[in-house]
């Protein structure tokens, strides 16, 4: 893939705000484009197959595992996330900025196969506000929510690996902050 420094990965743990900041982004910038991932998660009330993610069953997935048809796959949680290849190769060649949100383990392999990609991990302000954040959005069981958070300590322990670490106090100064960090 050429023009690696189109390809943005946006990391972080769960409820941190990453969705939330990529929209604001996509508001502001007309040029970028945020990659639609596959899943075997069940879709939350009011998401969409095709827009939000594709969802797939886990034979579909493992299917597109053998065929090498993702970027990048994980297990997050309990379930498969992976960024589709195709529609990334296009995007870039169209000359988008092409934005992946995704999690750590994603986004190591993405920065080990795309060493000019450029890499943001969002941190919450502290982890009492991640967990209410968490709590707030009202979309997860206590069971997932506790997974997510255990999993949380983990990820935030990575933040190091990536090339910029950015606390996500205010949505719209995020989204400034990352835009200048892309533009630069
Ligand atoms: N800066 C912020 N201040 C307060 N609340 C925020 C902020 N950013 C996001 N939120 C809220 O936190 C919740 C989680 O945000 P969001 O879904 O964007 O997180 P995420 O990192 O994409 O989570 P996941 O990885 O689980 O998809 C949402 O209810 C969102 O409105
Ligand atoms: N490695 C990948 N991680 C992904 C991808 N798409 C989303 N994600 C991350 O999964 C968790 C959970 O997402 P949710 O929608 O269930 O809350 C979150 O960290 C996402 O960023 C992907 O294609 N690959």
């Amino acid at each position: 893939m050429k023009n690696q420094k189109k390809l943005i990965i946006l990391t972080g743990p769960s409820g941190v705000g990453k969705g939330t900041v990529v929209k604001e982004i996509l508001c502001k910038e007309k040029n970028f484009w945020l990659s639609i991932s596959a899943t075997t998660r069940e879709p939350r009330e009011g998401e969409k197959d095709g827009e939000n993610y594709y969802f797939l069953n886990q034979e579909k997935f493992k299917e597109m595992i053998e065929q090498n048809l993702f970027l990048e796959w994980a297990q997050f949680a309990g379930n498969y996330y992976g960024t589709p290849l195709s529609s990334v190769n296009e995007k870039i060649k169209k000359g988008f900025t092409v934005l992946l949100e995704i999690e750590v383990e994603g986004a190591r392999q993405i920065k080990n196969k795309f060493p000019n990609s450029q890499s943001i991990f969002l941190l919450p302000p502290d982890k009492e506000e991640l967990e209410r954040r968490i709590r707030n959005r009202g979309t997860e069981k206590e069971e997932a929510i506790k997974k997510r958070l255990s999993r949380a300590n983990y990820e935030i322990s990575a933040s190091n690996e990536f090339d910029f670490a950015l606390t996500n106090h205010n949505v719209d100064e995020t989204a400034k902050k990352i835009i200048k960090l892309i533009k630069t």
